[in-house]
């Protein structure tokens, strides 16, 4: 069984290429792993909004993440509204999901 910690812990390495695409029992086990994040788009992504009580919070979060993806050089496609960020992670260099989805996700998570 993979953990949240055990993700978190772990960093983004440069994928390339649809050899490094997540297969679906892998995708299972990481997904279990992480509370409120679904998977989205036919498999191709994973999301998850996070509610914030304002404005400032929201932000704050957002940039929180921001810093982490530029640490990981791996990056979430945002919405940002005023109390809540839609995450959304795919990674376009091997057209769908990889392990680097889910090592950001469950960093995201610790943010929150
Ligand atoms: C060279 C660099 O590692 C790549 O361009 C990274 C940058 N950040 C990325 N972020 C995401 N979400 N998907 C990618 O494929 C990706 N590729």
């Amino acid at each position: 069984m993979t953990t949240i910690s055990e993700l978190a812990a772990r960093r983004c390495t440069p994928l390339k290429g649809e050899q490094h695409r997540l297969p679906a029992t892998d995708v299972k086990a990481f997904l279990a792993a992480l509370p409120g994040w679904e998977l989205v788009e036919d498999g191709a992504a994973i999301r998850k909004t996070f509610r914030f009580p304002d404005y400032y919070r929201t932000m704050a979060f957002v940039n929180a993440l921001a810093y982490v993806a530029h640490a990981e050089d791996h990056h979430p496609d945002l919405g940002v509204h005023y109390d809540r960020a839609v995450v959304r992670f795919s990674t376009h260099d091997v057209g769908g999901l990889s392990a680097n989805d889910f090592i950001c996700a469950a960093k995201t998570e610790q943010l929150a």
